[in-house]
């Protein structure tokens, strides 16, 4: 390690040791609206606020009382859109700024660990450093900050096991609570926001956690500010401020933590002995309604209160001109991303080893493509060399062809259906902080997807197409099947970003697909459909592979064999509409279902990232 590295905490050097960022609000109300705008309902009321620079802030209240909201308003997470409205100031350094557009300069810790399950803490620490700081830091460097992000939050022994999930065990939820802070603190941000940190973890495992946002906070200038359910005494103890919420958002306290039993005392609510003051700030909450609470004094009035019983001195005001030239610096530096290509690069990287370490789903994946494949090819062995000019042994081909088609067409779906539910959270946090932007993370997806979804194919075809006996060019029927499943992952991909948990994501696969058998003029032929629900097979790609295959199946080969064959093979062609000189337009809708899909799915996602995160 070089020298200017050894005094080095959370991935800071001595030389870049810097004075941290106070951070202020005030009026800040947040409105449900109702359907004619007015206001249906108040969560937050003309809440006000500081938090000193280089502290550890803890909002408590009770439940629904609006701790979420505000946390994520003053990191720029929520704003007002159609349904809710968001008004007041914030202020970073006495400098008016609007949180949406501030908050890459804020790490936000969300209450769900949003990591790779497939990566270890190294890896995921390293991604989010190489991409944040690579444009001013080279390998080593990131390598150095990472080990030192690694020893300072206490996962050294575990930096190279895979954070797992709830079904493949990796690390500790403590471990995993940790890296996903550590994640966020690569880019040794001056505010730092928790939502819920110590959920889901013991009571040791929370007070490490809160102990190390302490830590956060005085050895690396930080302003931590988390929101948190039921602390013990001793987490308490470690915060140096609490903002306690009552009803509608309103400030009962705001100052130092030491201070909050004092508080309550003066206005008659004492504190029984051995009590935990944050349980007692809250069940007097509980147990005393607004008017009795209004008569006792104990809303906080104006934002001075705060300052006031603060007792550090240190105000908002009282930084000045010096910080705001601090903040201009902090604002360049985590914005400046690092070039498309690296981007790409560390990307494809990522999903390549998610790819073959998430070995259920692999084994899944080619695993039932290749049992299927062979039970349709014994199923329909030699259906394709019977003779066309029997209609029992044309339709077994043309069944063969269909069902096989249709496996394809579930079989390229569902994988990304059911996994893109569950990694969208971690693009939408990865997006939203700036990590990577959506065109390599587009183009990144594509490139794995493109061999594994051709490799499932290849498996498939040497499945059926030898048992089954197609007369066509394998080939060309290898491409037919490919673009097919590159347009049902772009369907899936499309549905995946609006769909946010993979168990919708499962009970909306038939709807999404089904339908799309209604067209495949197997079961109905298209000129008996309905004709204002025709344009509908516009958007179904199996229709459109299906009449590439019948065109490469059933036009020539063994069709050419008698007149009656012939027959047989041109009336598979009219009842599903199908013209030889359309292939350009068969092959052109599947592309733009393709693309379309894609680029829709994709502006989706960047939407909702901007929108909720
Ligand atoms: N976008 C929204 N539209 C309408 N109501 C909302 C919206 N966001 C939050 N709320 C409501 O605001 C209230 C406060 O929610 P919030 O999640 O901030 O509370 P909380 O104090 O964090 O609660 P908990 O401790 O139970 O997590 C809740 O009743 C919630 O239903």
């Amino acid at each position: 390690m070089s020298d200017n590295r050894t005094s080095m905490a959370f991935g800071r050097t001595g030389r870049d040791q810097r004075a941290g960022q106070s951070l202020e609000w005030n009026n800040l109300s947040f409105h449900a609206l109702a359907k004619d705008k007015s206001i249906k309902r108040t969560i937050l009321n003309e809440t006000f606020g500081t938090l000193p620079s280089a502290s550890l802030t803890a909002i408590l209240g009770t439940s629904g009382s609006g701790k979420s909201s505000l946390l994520n308003i003053l990191a720029g997470r929520m704003s007002s859109t159609s349904t809710v409205l968001v008004e007041g100031a914030v202020s970073v350094d006495g400098q008016l700024i609007d949180p949406v557009d501030y908050r890459k300069n804020i790490a936000y810790v969300m209450q769900d660990d949003c990591l790779l399950k497939t990566a270890t803490p190294r890896e995921a620490l390293t991604f989010s450093a190489t991409l944040r700081l690579g444009v001013k830091k080279n390998k080593e460097q990131i390598s150095e900050i990472v080990n030192a992000m690694l020893a300072a939050l206490g996962l050294e022994q575990c930096a190279d096991t895979f954070i797992g999930d709830q079904l493949s065990k990796g690390i500790s939820g403590g471990e995993r609570k940790r890296t996903a802070i550590g994640v966020e603190l690569v880019t040794s941000p001056s505010l730092v926001f928790l939502d819920e940190p110590t959920s889901g973890l013991d009571a040791y495992a929370a007070y490490k956690c809160i102990e190390l946002l302490k830590k956060i906070s005085v050895e690396d200038s930080a302003t931590v500010l988390c929101t948190i359910h039921q602390p013990s005494s001793e987490v308490f103890q470690i915060f140096d401020n609490v903002i306690v919420l009552g009803t509608t958002g309103r400030i009962v306290y705001g100052g130092p933590a030491s201070a909050l039993t004092e508080y309550y005392e003066i206005r008659n609510f004492p504190i029984p002995l051995d009590t935990n003051p944050a349980d007692h700030a809250l069940f007097v909450l509980m147990t005393n309604d607004e008017e009795e609470l209004e008569k006792a004094n104990l809303f906080a009035k104006r934002l001075s209160t705060i300052k006031a019983d603060k007792g550090d001195g240190d105000s908002a005001d009282g930084v000045g001109d010096k910080s705001t030239r601090v903040l201009a610096t902090s604002v360049q530096h985590l914005r400046s991303n690092v070039s498309s290509i690296k981007q790409i690069k560390w990307l494809l990287i990522r999903e390549t080893k998610n790819l073959i370490r998430d070995k259920p789903a692999l084994i899944g994946r080619y695993g039932a493509t290749i049992f299927l494949n062979i039970l349709f090819g014994i199923i329909f062995l030699d259906a394709g060399r019977g003779d066309d000019a029997d209609q029992v042994s044309i339709n077994n081909h043309y069944g063969a062809l269909t069902l096989v088609t249709i496996s394809t067409m579930f079989g390229s779906a569902q994988p990304a259906l059911l996994t893109f539910p569950s990694e969208r959270p971690l693009f939408l946090r990865e997006y939203s902080t700036g990590t990577y932007g959506l065109y390599p993370y587009v183009i990144s997806k594509v490139a794995v997807e493109v061999p594994t979804l051709f490799l499932q194919i290849v498996f498939q075809s040497l499945c059926v197409y030898f048992l089954i006996g197609f007369q066509g060019s394998y080939i060309l029927i290898i491409l037919s099947w490919f673009a097919l499943a590159m347009a049902v992952n772009s369907t899936a991909l499309l549905a995946g970003s609006v769909i946010t948990d993979v168990k919708t994501a499962a009970e909306l696969t038939p709807l999404l697909f089904v339908p799309q058998l209604l067209f495949s003029g197997f079961f109905v032929a298209t000129q008996n459909i309905p004709v204002w629900l025709r344009w509908a097979q516009w958007l179904c790609s199996l229709k459109y592979t299906l009449n590439l295959l019948i065109l490469i199946e059933f036009v020539g080969n063994s069709c050419n064999e008698s007149a009656q064959a012939q027959a047989n093979c041109d009336s598979i062609l009219q009842r599903n509409d199908i013209n030889t000189g359309d292939v350009g337009l068969y092959i052109g809708i599947l592309v733009a279902i393709m693309v379309s899909f894609r680029i829709i799915a994709a502006i989706l996602l960047s939407l909702k990232a901007n929108t909720v995160f």
